[in-house]
């Protein structure tokens, strides 16, 4: 079995609040993975951590078998993982398409100075970008917005520019933080398509949604995080049978 993320250990304090403790997770590759839990459980700290946007206090940190470091975002990204956040971060006055290209250039090798000069090389890369970040917008179905400025597309087709952004910077891992948060039915039925697309393509994914007949329906293992600490983890069928999720979720201080 291979593993596209192993994380172990993992613990964090605000505090006097141990909001993760002992955190572990392994994800297969080629798995859409759920990371669910009630309101406070600690799966947006998990996911911060991850993505190198909080400081564990400990852990370990392993991608596609190698070590990583997560102490910023742009090493996170280097690294290969790609995330997209609750409140949306689009620019919102460039194009869909310029929202692209910037996720790309964490992959590209111009210069300043290339670009002040516009050398061959930099006007080559630059047309070889566009193109990926045109194929991007076709491949999540915001193709023809490429030229709106973001902030004109509806809410559902600003996620799946976040998620075209993501996929810009070649990621093994896409790391979501509630893509469906907001979505109508007709909208989550077509964002599940798409990650179901994502997934047949041979890229993970690591998801923390709130709507749990998405997750069941999609993920292929979930962890539920409760106060910090994995309550389960196993396939959807398992894990929705589990007495301490179903505490979690219906009964104590968060009913
Ligand atoms: N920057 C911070 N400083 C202090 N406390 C924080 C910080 N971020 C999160 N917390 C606390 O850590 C705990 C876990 O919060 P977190 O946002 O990770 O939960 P969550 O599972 O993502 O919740 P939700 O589903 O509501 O988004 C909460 O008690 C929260 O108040």
């Amino acid at each position: 079995m291979s593993f596209i993320l192993e994380i172990a250990g993992v613990n964090k304090r605000f505090g006097g609040l141990q909001a993760l403790s002992d955190v572990a997770l392994q994800i297969e590759k080629g798995q859409v993975y759920g990371l669910i839990g009630p309101n406070g459980a600690g799966k947006t700290t998990f996911f911060n951590v991850i993505t190198g946007l909080y400081q564990a206090d400990s852990g370990d940190f392993k991608l596609d078998g190698q070590p990583y470091n997560p102490a910023a975002p742009h090493l996170v990204a280097a690294a290969g993982i790609a995330r997209t956040f609750q409140n949306i971060r689009l620019f919102p006055d460039m194009t869909a398409l310029e929202n692209v290209m910037v996720g790309r250039h964490v992959r590209t090798k111009g210069t300043f100075w290339g670009a002040m000069l516009r050398t061959a090389y930099t006007v080559r890369e630059e047309a070889a970008i566009r193109s990926r970040a045109r194929e991007l917008l076709d491949y999540v179905g915001v193709a023809k917005y490429a030229d709106h400025p973001a902030k004109y597309l509806s809410y559902g087709d600003q996620r799946r520019l976040e998620i075209a952004r993501a996929l810009a910077t070649d990621p093994k891992l896409l790391a979501l933080d509630e893509p469906a948060a907001g979505m109508n039915p007709t909208e989550k039925l077509s964002l599940r398509s798409l990650l179901e697309a994502i997934r047949q393509d041979g890229i993970s994914i690591l998801l923390i949604e709130h709507d749990v007949k998405l997750v069941m329906g999609l993920c292929d293992r979930v962890t539920v995080l409760d106060y910090g600490k994995v309550i389960a983890a196993g396939t959807p069928d398992v894990v929705r049978k589990d007495p301490a999720v179903i505490e979690a979720y219906l009964g104590g201080a968060h009913a």
